[in-house]
């Protein structure tokens, strides 16, 4: 379902877990920073609004959405971390470089959570075009920042789910 079909900032909130008590790092691309950083408020904000306290939340800034991953390593391997939010807007370009960034930060996500443990979310944008950026960083698709927010605190509650004994 295309974000164009399904709001980034509408879903449930039904079963949320107690994340109070939760600690979360926020990493934040510099390229774009128009469109980061309202996918940051949207994260944060969103957070907050799900009961998480703000000296919970750690914010961290990368020079580009490539180096989301180490960042997000640095961060998760902490272990006053429970969860990694990792937000990038990478706009296609007249080459194949936002490829190569794309796949690049997404799959070093994605290996970032699987060696830790702990959720690391995947908060990058790659429209074709600035207006498309827009539109999902509190535009009239949502914001994939709130978005990014709930997905954490739900693999939380997934994760205490998983690990709490019969
Ligand atoms: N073009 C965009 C970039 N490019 C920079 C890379 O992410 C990286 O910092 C550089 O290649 C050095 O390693 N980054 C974005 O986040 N968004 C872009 O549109
Ligand atoms: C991915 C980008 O937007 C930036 O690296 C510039 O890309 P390009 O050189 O392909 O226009």
């Amino acid at each position: 379902m295309a974000s164009a079909e399904k709001s980034l900032s509408v879903f449930s909130t039904d079963e949320l877990p107690d994340v109070s008590y939760r600690r979360f790092a926020i990493l934040v691309s510099e390229w774009n920073t128009d469109v980061t950083e309202a996918l940051f408020n949207g994260a944060y904000q969103t957070l907050l609004q799900h009961g998480a306290k703000a000296e919970h939340i750690i914010r961290g800034n990368v020079p580009g959405s490539y180096e989301l991953s180490l960042g997000a390593q640095w961060f998760a391997q902490r272990d006053d971390i429970d969860a990694v939010i990792a937000l990038g807007c990478v706009i296609q370009g007249e080459t194949k470089h936002n490829d190569y960034i794309n796949h690049a930060v997404a799959q070093g996500l994605t290996n970032v959570g699987l060696k830790t443990g702990k959720p690391v979310i995947f908060g990058v944008l790659t429209p074709n075009d600035q207006q498309q950026a827009i539109d999902r960083a509190g535009g009239k698709h949502g914001n994939k920042g709130d978005e990014a927010a709930i997905t954490a605190i739900k693999m939380l509650g997934l994760q205490q789910q998983v690990y709490t004994k019969f």
